[in-house]
């Protein structure tokens, strides 16, 4: 990798600096946290480096978009802070919960979270699974299990009527259709697969949104009651 292929992804994106100006900067500064000591720790593999921009954050940028205002947000599988810190650098509305199980990752994200002075981020080091039932209005994810695997962990931690964001690339249709039976007996209510961005990204993002249900995750609790 040579330094002009490093700083590519260094530049914002002119699509942020008008989508979301006031997070042009913060953004800006997560992508040079991960291009330097995200690769330095393993968190990101150098050839992502120059496409930091178009693959990982503007992917995860347009999320948001189906997010409630006001909403808490765990976001499973959080890694290096995707779509997690995205969310919580755009929308400083919601109050984002980062869960991932594994150390390196955790110290990463609390450096991160610090760094970037985001006061509606917290470090939450489990597994999906040992989350508090409905304990979340919204559960986003990206790559980290296949939808009925990964309904069973996000379901139960959504609120009833929350709901569960997966992205997804282009298998999101065949994932779907395979969960279907798993999703019913799991309490969803609805679901369905979203493009966002067809007319602004080069990698239009693929997210299957599913409704939880009373049997996912139990009552309705207010987003400080986790
Ligand atoms: C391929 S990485 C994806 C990271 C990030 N979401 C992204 O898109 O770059 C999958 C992540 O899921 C985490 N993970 C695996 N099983 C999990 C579980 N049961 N609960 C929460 N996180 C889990 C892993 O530790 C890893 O950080």
């Amino acid at each position: 990798m040579t330094d002009s292929d490093s700083s590519v992804s260094r530049e914002t994106p002119p699509l942020v600096e008008k989508l979301y100006p006031r997070a042009a900067a913060p953004l800006t500064a997560y992508a040079e946290l991960l291009a330097t000591e995200g690769t330095l720790r393993g968190l990101i593999g150098p050839r992502e480096v120059p496409r930091l921009w178009d693959r990982h954050l503007l992917n995860c940028v347009v999320l948001e978009r189906l997010i409630p205002e006001g909403a808490s947000v765990a976001d499973i599988g959080t890694g290096a802070g995707l779509p997690g810190i995205v969310l919580a650098i755009v929308r400083p509305d919601l109050e984002i919960g980062l869960v991932e199980p594994l150390l390196r990752r955790t110290t990463f994200l609390e450096e991160a979270v610090e760094a970037l002075e985001l006061e509606n981020a917290t470090v939450v080091r489990a597994r999906a699974e040992e989350l508090p039932r409905a304990s979340y209005d919204v559960v986003t994810s990206r790559a980290v299990a296949p939808l009925g695997k990964l309904a069973a962990w996000c379901l139960p931690v959504c609120v009833e009527g929350g709901l569960m964001l997966a992205m997804k690339g282009e298998s999101a249709e065949e994932e779907l259709a395979a969960s279907e039976s798993e999703l019913s007996a799991l309490g969803a209510e609805l679901w369905h697969i979203h493009e966002l961005g067809t007319d602004e990204l080069a990698q239009p993002t693929t997210v299957v949104s599913i409704v939880a249900g009373r049997a996912a995750g139990g009552s309705r609790r207010g987003r400080s009651g986790r």
